[in-house]
């Protein structure tokens, strides 16, 4: 096993769960080096069945943890935040994933010079394929903070450092991005459905056909993912006739603009959070 630190989450909800189940499947931290608070017994309850440490208490994950995932609900992270400042040390280093709270934000919660990392990951770390985009505070260093948060997240997905100015961006694009996916493949399979095929059958044909365009692109950065569609699209054939009914539909403004009203909203998310 890599060594990483104790991992602590402050948070036990989606997130948490996702990163960890994703964390300890790749065998990149045991059960027993993990210590997740939260606020509601239900979700310590689904930590203690992971083989996790959980407390209701966030001073016991910071007392026993050096590398401590802030995983609330932006609004609660100054009161979280404050109950756990007086024992940050300067080995500890805070990630925080939360959606719009600056670094600027996370360091007036916390000692001068605390070592923090904001970071904006997604679901899929859950099944090792996630999309994460991080930017470090003015007390983290690239060795060794920087690299234990590509560690981690790399684990479970991509792990990109980006300036901070792209964070809202990234939540936008990748953050919220399962959301729009899941959505074009529910409706995917809806239009089988649609047009006779059993509802299993069209699921799996729906996700499968997601799933297999997402990797062929991948596999091939160097070509536009444009050039990729018009490869599909036979001069007067079925796919063409499908994606004029998509453009006069308005998918793609429609897309563009959620990324744009996701952004704005982490924009928002970080004004509407009073500081510590
Ligand atoms: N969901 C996603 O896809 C993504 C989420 N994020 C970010 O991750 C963060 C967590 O999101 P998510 O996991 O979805 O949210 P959840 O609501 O599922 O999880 C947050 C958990 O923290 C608990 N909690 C509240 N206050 C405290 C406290 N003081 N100490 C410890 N735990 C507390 C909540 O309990 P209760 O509900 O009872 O208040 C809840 O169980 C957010 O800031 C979000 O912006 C980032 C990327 C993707
Ligand atoms: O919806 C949200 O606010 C969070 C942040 C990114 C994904 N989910």
């Amino acid at each position: 096993m890599i060594s990483l630190p104790s991992v602590g989450f402050l948070g036990g909800g989606v997130m948490c769960e996702a990163i960890l189940r994703g964390l300890l499947s790749k065998s990149l931290v045991s059960a027993d080096q993990v210590w997740v608070s939260d606020v509601a017994e239900a979700r310590l309850e689904v930590m203690r069945k992971l083989g996790v440490r959980a407390t209701a208490d966030g001073r016991e994950v910071v007392k026993h943890t050096k590398l401590v995932v802030l995983a609330v609900k932006p609004d609660v992270v100054p009161a979280a935040l404050k109950e756990v400042r007086d024992l940050i040390e300067a080995e500890h280093l805070l990630v925080s994933i939360c959606a719009g709270v600056t670094l600027h934000q996370l360091e007036e919660c916390l000692p001068a010079n605390a070592a923090v990392v904001r970071v904006m990951p997604n679901t899929p770390c859950l099944v090792g394929a996630a999309a994460t985009a991080f930017a470090l505070g003015s007390g983290a260093k690239a060795s060794p903070h920087g690299e234990l948060v590509e560690r981690l997240f790399g684990a479970v997905g991509v792990a990109l450092p980006v300036a901070e100015k792209h964070l809202d961006a990234v939540t936008g694009v990748s953050g919220s991005g399962p959301a729009y996916v899941l959505m074009f493949m529910e409706a995917l399979a809806d239009g089988g459905v649609s047009a006779g095929l059993p509802r299993d059958v069209a699921q799996k044909l729906a996700c499968q056909t997601v799933f297999g365009t997402a990797k062929m692109a991948l596999e091939q950065p160097d070509v536009h993912v444009a050039e990729l569609r018009n490869r599909v699209e036979s001069p007067g054939g079925t796919t063409v006739t499908a994606t004029r009914t998509l453009e006069e539909a308005g998918l793609r403004t429609a897309v563009i603009r959620a990324v744009r009203a996701a952004a704005r909203r982490a924009d928002d998310l970080s004004h509407g959070m009073l500081p510590y």
